[in-house]
């Protein structure tokens, strides 16, 4: 549904993207980490058209962003990183006047969406706190139910509870088949909505990883107190990788498979165990801190 290909883009001051590729399928929600400057919007940008790339290309539904911004732009909806407001206009008249370029008459989903997300839409926008006016843009981005949805950081400035109930809408519009890209900084939102996500880093991406796979391989640590501190010690000296022992508390980490530690394990008696999940956010940090290179 959306492939980008070997995108480049060489800013004047040498900063910018380099060799960008990946592609997201029909229906996926691909989510885009990376730290600040990485080059997320700058690839988003690329997408959606408003920029030329030096060198690679953007397909949407098999049409070159570049060659074919106007189509592409109006069969995608569109949350950029900072919207740009039109001054005067409340939260409604901005919509209808999207709607017009959209040419979409029907204002169900419209005024559905804004019942969901809980704003006022008749406040004019300069009075809009950032969160009323991003709550704006997600219902211009999802309105007109595009196909192909680009999110540039939805849910800052959204608070948790907001945050939560943007979740559900992407869920909901990702049961319906839409295909969603979405750069953001919350770990939680992309472990909740993505199946997939890249990292970029320094303009180039340096992984591409699997959501589902990821949380199957996630680590669990183990730590057990022992009755006795001498039970600890045969219970490390029995071959499994141990991370850690003092006294009679041993922790251990276990990944895949549980049946070699259990069965050790059922030959003493535990005084008590705690589990401890690796989460995602701890997987993604490694890459933010890892030198660039493709994984
Ligand atoms: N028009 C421009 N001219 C010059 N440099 C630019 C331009 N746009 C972006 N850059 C630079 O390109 C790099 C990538 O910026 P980009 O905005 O794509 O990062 P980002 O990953 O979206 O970051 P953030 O998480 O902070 O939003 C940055 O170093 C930025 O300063």
């Amino acid at each position: 549904m959306l492939q980008v290909e070997g995108l480049t883009k060489q800013f004047s001051n040498g900063k910018g993207i380099r060799d960008v590729s990946f592609t997201v399928n029909k229906g996926e929600v691909f989510g885009f980490l990376g730290p600040n400057g990485a080059g997320k919007s700058t690839t988003i940008r690329h997408i959606m058209g408003f920029m030329r790339p030096d060198r690679g290309s953007v397909t949407i539904n098999g049409l070159d962003a570049w060659k074919g911004q106007g189509q592409v732009q109006r069969h995608t909806g569109y949350l950029p990183g900072e919207i740009s407001f039109i001054d005067g206009m409340t939260g409604a008249s901005f919509l209808q006047f999207m709607a017009s370029m959209q040419g979409v008459k029907d204002t169900a989903k419209r005024e559905m969406l804004i019942r969901r997300l809980q704003f006022d839409a008749a406040t004019p926008i300069r009075k809009m706190s950032k969160g009323m006016k991003q709550k704006v843009g997600i219902v211009a981005a999802f309105m007109h139910s595009p196909e192909v949805i680009i999110l540039d950081e939805p849910s800052s400035g959204l608070d948790p509870l907001m945050q939560k109930i943007f979740t559900q809408l992407v869920l909901e519009e990702k049961a319906a088949g839409t295909t969603f890209l979405m750069s953001s900084h919350s770990f939680q939102e992309i472990e909740r909505t993505c199946d997939r996500a890249a990292i970029i880093k320094d303009g180039s991406i340096v992984a591409v990883k699997n959501i589902h796979e990821l949380q199957s391989m996630q680590r669990k640590l183990f730590e057990i107190l022992f009755e006795t501190p001498e039970d600890a010690q045969r219970f490390a000296a029995s071959g499994l990788i141990i991370d850690s022992i003092a006294g009679n508390r041993v922790r251990i980490a276990v990944q895949g498979n549980y049946n070699p530690f259990t069965a050790e394990l059922a030959k003493y008696p535990v005084r008590s165990m705690d589990i401890f999940t690796q989460n995602l956010e701890d997987i993604f940090m490694d890459y933010y801190d890892r030198e660039a290179k493709v994984q």
